[in-house]
C-alpha cells in the first residue's frame, strides 16, 4: 500500500483527471481508442529466454534474432520491472552490436525503439500521446566520438544553410542524471498531468505517484504566466533519488528479510513511480517496496528539468524540434527561451529546484577541434572529481547545441535528436584473464569462490581479485582458469565477475568446469577427496556441504582455521566489539601460537602477556593497547555482543533491535519458541528461527560449547545487558544517515567545541569516547592541543604534558565525572 495522500492532494488529482475528459477530447486516454500497436506486433518478447549468462561474443557470428531477444528481455526488465541484470555498459555494447547488424540487414526493428513497448491491451493506468516525441540520446563511452558528433553537426548545418552557418557554435554541457525521464504537461500554466516517456510516442500517466513522491511539484502546480509568451508547454526532466537513500533502503530491505538489493537509485525511482501502472501483472517480488515505504516516510524524489517545449499555437510553434518536424525554421521563438541555457535559467525563475554548478556553456569553432578540450575538462572534472560525492547518480554528460533555432534545423535521427549527445562515464567494467580461482571461507563457513585475475584498472582502481559469488555461478558462466571475463566495480561494492568474454581460443564454452555429469566436482580446479567431493581449503579434509535452502556450500568443521579467522575478525570488528590492534595477521599469529582457540579466548589473553610480548610484531605498546582495548570492549553491551557472535542473519542493525527488545542475553536465551522471538523482536520469521536455533542447538556438543561460551563471557564480566549509551550513539548515527543532524545537546558545555581527550575513560576506550563526543555533541575531537582547542577532557592518568599545555593556554579542563554528571 502506498502512503495515504492528503485530502487536498486527492482533490487536486481528481480535478485534473476530470478536466482531461471534459475539456479536451484530444486527451482521451489512448487505451480507449488504441488496441494494437505496430511495436506490440513486433514485440515477440521471448520471455522463455532465461539465459542469464552474459556471454559476450566478440567473434563476428552472433545470431541477430538471439541478440534481439536478449535486448528485448533486458529492455522489459529494465523499463517495465526496474531490474538491471547486466550493467549499462554491457547493455550498451550489446545494443551497439545489434544496431550494426540491424543496419547491415536494413531491418532496424529493435534498435529503433525507445524504451520498452507499452502494453496497450491492459486497462491499467491512462496513456497519452506525447505532443512531441520523447526521445532517447545518442551515446558513447569514447571521447573521440565527441569530435565525430561535432563534425556531423557542422556538416549537416553546412548542407542545410551554407551561407548562414556561423563560425562558432555554443554547446550546453549538462549532467546526465541516471533517473527516470518524465514530462510535466502544463496547460494555461497549470500542471495537467505527469507522463512517463513510455515508448517515446505514448506515455503513461503517473500524476498521482509523481505528486506523492516529488513533493516539490506541489509548489509548481501553477507557474507564473509572465515569464514566457507560452501558456501551454511541457517541461521534461529527470526524477532522481538522493544517493544517501540507497544504503538506507537496502538496509531496510535486509532488515525485512528481503535479500534483493537495489544496485542503483534509478531502479528505486522507476519501481515506485511505475508501481500503479504495473501493479500485479508484472510485479516482481524483488520490487516489494512496501516495507521500505512504510519504514521510510521521509523518502522523496527530486526533479531536475532540462527541456522546455511549448505546445500551444499548433505544433509548428515548437520551441524545440524533438517532434522531428524540420519544416518550421522560420517561426520566431520567444527570446526569453531561445537557448538551452536560457531555459535552464527560466526553470529556476519558475521555481524548479536547480542542481547548482551542474551545467556549463562552451563555444566551439567550426572546422577546428582544438577547443574540444573544454568539453573534456568538464567531463573529467565530473567523472573523476565530483561524481562520487554528488548527491544524485549521474552516468555521463549531455552535450547539447545551445541555440534552439539551430536545434530545430538539426532535427532528429530515428530515436534521438541530432543536436544532443551523451558521453557516458568510463566503464565500471573491464575485461581481464582469470589466473586462478581460490575458495574463501566466511565466518559462517560459507564458501565464496574468488577469481585471481590479471591486475586491471577498473574505474581508477587496480583489481586483482573478484568474487564469483558461489560455485554454481562458476558453473553457469562456464569459466575456467584462463577465461577472459568481464569485471565490474559499482561504487563501494566488491569487484565481481559479471560475464565471460568468448574468444576463439576458449574451448571451455559449453562444458561445465565445476561439476561433472554425476554432480561431482572436477578435481583439477579445487581439492577433492577420493570420493570426488570438494573439501575445505583449510587442510582439514572436511567435505563441503550444500545446506538445504542455500545455493552456497559450507564448511561445517568447528575447528576450520579459515572460518575461525573470519569469525574472530568479525568479533573484533568496529561494528561488533570494536577491539583495536588485532587485524587478520595478528589473529593468525594468536591462533598459530595456541593463544586463542575462539573469540572468547581474547578475554583470557591478559594471562599470557609474557608470551604475547615474545611474538613477532607484538611490541610492549601494542600489547598494552590491545589488552586495554579488549578490556574496554567488555562494556560494549548486548547489541555489540549479539552482532559479534555470528548468529546467521544478525548484523549490526538487527542486533540493536534485539538488544533493545530483550534487554539481556538471558532473556533472549530463555525465549521458549521461534514465535516468541518473532513477536517480541518484530523481526521476520526466518531471522527469528535463526536466532532460536543458534541458542537452542539440537546437537549436544554444540549446546555444551554454547554454554561454555556464555560461561566465559559471564566469568570475564562482559556486559550482557542493553547499553543505553551505545544505543543513543546508534540512534544519533541513524539520524545522521537520514540527513537529520538535529543535535539535542546544543546547550551542553561540550557542544560544538574543539576538544582534546587524555587518559583512561570509564565510558570506554579512546576511540569510543571520541566517537561519542563527536556524534552526541557535534564537537571535534583533536589529536593534539592547538590554537583551536577549547577543552581538555581528562580521564584517569592523563598525560602530564597535555595538562601543562592546557594550563599554559588557559583552556577549560574537564574531567570525565563532570562529563558523566552533565550527561
Ligand atoms: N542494464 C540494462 O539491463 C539496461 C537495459 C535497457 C537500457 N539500459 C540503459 O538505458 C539506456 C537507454 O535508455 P534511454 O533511452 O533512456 O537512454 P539514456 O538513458 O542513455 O539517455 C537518454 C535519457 O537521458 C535522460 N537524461 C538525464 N539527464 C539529461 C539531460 N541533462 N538532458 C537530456 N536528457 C537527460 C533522459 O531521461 C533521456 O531520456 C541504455 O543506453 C542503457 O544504458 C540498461
Amino acid at each position: 500500500m502506498f502512503r495515504h495522500q492528503s485530502k487536498s492532494l486527492k482533490t487536486f488529482i481528481s480535478t485534473i483527471k476530470n478536466n482531461n475528459y471534459d475539456n479536451n477530447k484530444k486527451f482521451l486516454p489512448i487505451s480507449k481508442f488504441t488496441t494494437t500497436n505496430d511495436i506490440n506486433k513486433n514485440n515477440s518478447n521471448n520471455n522463455n529466454n532465461n539465459n542469464n549468462n552474459i556471454n559476450i561474443n566478440i567473434d563476428n557470428n552472433d545470431d541477430i534474432e538471439e541478440l534481439r531477444n536478449k535486448i528485448k528481455r533486458y529492455n522489459d526488465l529494465y523499463y517495465n520491472k526496474s531490474i538491471s541484470e547486466i550493467s549499462d555498459f554491457e547493455y550498451d555494447k550489446l545494443f551497439k552490436r545489434l544496431e550494426n547488424l540491424e543496419k547491415k540487414f536494413n531491418q532496424q526493428i529493435v534498435t529503433n525503439q525507445i524504451g520498452a513497448p507499452i502494453n496497450y491491451s491492459n486497462n491499467r493506468g491512462l496513456k497519452f500521446r506525447h505532443k512531441s516525441r520523447m526521445l532517447s540520446l545518442q551515446n558513447t563511452y569514447s571521447k573521440d566520438d565527441i569530435i565525430a558528433f561535432k563534425n556531423k553537426i557542422e556538416k549537416f548545418l553546412l548542407k542545410q544553410q551554407p551561407v548562414q552557418t556561423q563560425k562558432l557554435i555554443e554547446y550546453s554541457l549538462e549532467l546526465k542524471y541516471d533517473g527516470i525521464g518524465i514530462s510535466l504537461v502544463y496547460e494555461n500554466n497549470i500542471l495537467k498531468r505527469v507522463l512517463t516517456r513510455g515508448d517515446g510516442e505514448v506515455g503513461e500517466d503517473i500524476t498521482t505517484n509523481a505528486l506523492q513522491f516529488i513533493p516539490s511539484l506541489k509548489n509548481l502546480l501553477t507557474l507564473p504566466s509572465n515569464l514566457t509568451k507560452y501558456k501551454d508547454f511541457e517541461i521534461r526532466g529527470e526524477v532522481v533519488l538522493n544517493k544517501s537513500y540507497l544504503k538506507i533502503i537496502n538496509k531496510l530491505k535486509l532488515d525485512n528479510n528481503d535479500q534483493h538489493q537495489y544496485k542503483n537509485t534509478r531502479n528505486i525511482v522507476s519501481g515506485i513511480l511505475r508501481k500503479s501502472i504495473e501493479e500485479d501483472e508484472n510485479s516482481d517480488d524483488s520490487l516489494n517496496i512496501e516495507p521500505m515505504l512504510l519504514l521510510n516516510e521521509q523518502m522523496k524524489f527530486d526533479f531536475f528539468p532540462y527541456n522546455f517545449i511549448p505546445t500551444n499555437n499548433n505544433n509548428n510553434n515548437n520551441n524545440n524540434n524533438s517532434s522531428g518536424d524540420n519544416n518550421n525554421n522560420n517561426i520566431i521563438i520567444d527570446e526569453r527561451c531561445n537557448s538551452q541555457s536560457k531555459n535552464l535559467k527560466l526553470f529556476e525563475k519558475m521555481g524548479f529546484q536547480i542542481d547548482s554548478g551542474s551545467s556549463n556553456l562552451v563555444t566551439l569553432s567550426i572546422n577546428n577541434n582544438d577547443d574540444i578540450k573544454n568539453i573534456e575538462e568538464f567531463i573529467k572534472e565530473w567523472e573523476f572529481k565530483k561524481r562520487e560525492n554528488h548527491n544524485w547518480d549521474i552516468d555521463g554528460i549531455v552535450i547539447k547545441v545551445n541555440d534552439i533555432n539551430i536545434q530545430r534545423i538539426l532535427g532528429d535521427i530515428n530515436r534521438s535528436p541530432r543536436w544532443a549527445f551523451a558521453y557516458k562515464f568510463g566503464a565500471k567494467s573491464e575485461v581481464s584473464t582469470i589466473n586462478d580461482i581460490v575458495l574463501q571461507v566466511g565466518k559462517s563457513g560459507r564458501i565464496t569462490p574468488v577469481a585471481i585475475v590479471e591486475p586491471i584498472q577498473v574505474h581508477g582502481v587496480t583489481i586483482s581479485r573478484a568474487t564469483l559469488n558461489n560455485l554454481s555461478y562458476i558453473n553457469k558462466l562456464k569459466i575456467n582458469i584462463g577465461s577472459k571475463v568481464l569485471i565490474e566495480r559499482a561504487g563501494d561494492v566488491i569487484p565481481k565477475i559479471i560475464g565471460k568474454v568468448n574468444t576463439h581460443q576458449d574451448n571451455t564454452n559449453n562444458t561445465s568446469i565445476i561439476m561433472d555429469n554425476d554432480n561431482k566436482f572436477i578435481k583439477s580446479l579445487f581439492k577433492c577427496n577420493e570420493k570426488g567431493n570438494i573439501i575445505c581449503p583449510c587442510n582439514l579434509e572436511t567435505e563441503l556441504i550444500n545446506k538445504v535452502g542455500y545455493v552456497d556450500y559450507f564448511c561445517v568443521a568447528d575447528n576450520c582455521p579459515n572460518q575461525l579467522l573470519q569469525q574472530i575478525s568479525w568479533f573484533v570488528d568496529k561494528k561488533a566489539m570494536n577491539i583495536q590492534g588485532v587485524g587478520k595477521s595478528q589473529i593468525s599469529i594468536l591462533l598459530e601460537n595456541d593463544l586463542i582457540e575462539d573469540f572468547s579466548d581474547l578475554y583470557e589473553l591478559h594471562k599470557y602477556k609474557d608470551k604475547l610480548l615474545s611474538l613477532k610484531g607484538f611490541s610492549y605498546t601494542k600489547v598494552n593497547n590491545l589488552l586495554d582495548s579488549i578490556e574496554a570492549s567488555k562494556q560494549r553491551g548486548l547489541a555489540s555482543l549479539l552482532c559479534a557472535i555470528g548468529i546467521p542473519g544478525i548484523g549490526s542493525s538487527n542486533s540493536k533491535i534485539l538488544s533493545k527488545k530483550f534487554q539481556s542475553l538471558d532473556n533472549l536465551i530463555n525465549s521458549t519458541s521461534i514465535e516468541s522471538i518473532e513477536i517480541q523482536s518484530g523481526l521476520g520469521r526466518q531471522t527469528s528461527e535463526s536466532i532460536f536455533n543458534f541458542f537452542n542447538p539440537l546437537d549436544q556438543f554444540e549446546k555444551q560449547s554454547l554454554d561454555f561460551l556464555i560461561y566465559k563471557f559471564k566469568s570475564n564480566n562482559l556486559k550482557l545487558t542493553h547499553n543505553n549509551i551505545i544505543d543513543e550513539i546508534n540512534d544519533n548515527d541513524t539520524n545522521n544517515n537520514n540527513n537529520n543532524n538535529n543535535n539535542n545537546n546544543g546547550n551542553h558545555s561540550l557542544s560544538n567545541k574543539y576538544i582534546v581527550i587524555t587518559g583512561k575513560f570509564k565510558l570506554g576506550d579512546r576511540d569510543f569516547v571520541k566517537d561519542y563526543i563527536q556524534r552526541k555533541f557535534n564537537s571535534k575531537v583533536q589529536s593534539s592541543i592547538n590554537s583551536l582547542t577549547q577543552i581538555l577532557l581528562i580521564g584517569e592518568k592523563p598525560a602530564i604534558a597535555k595538562l601543562n599545555k592546557a594550563n599554559e593556554l588557559g583552556l577549560q579542563i574537564k574531567n570525565e565525572d563532570e562529563f558523566e554528571f552533565e550527561n
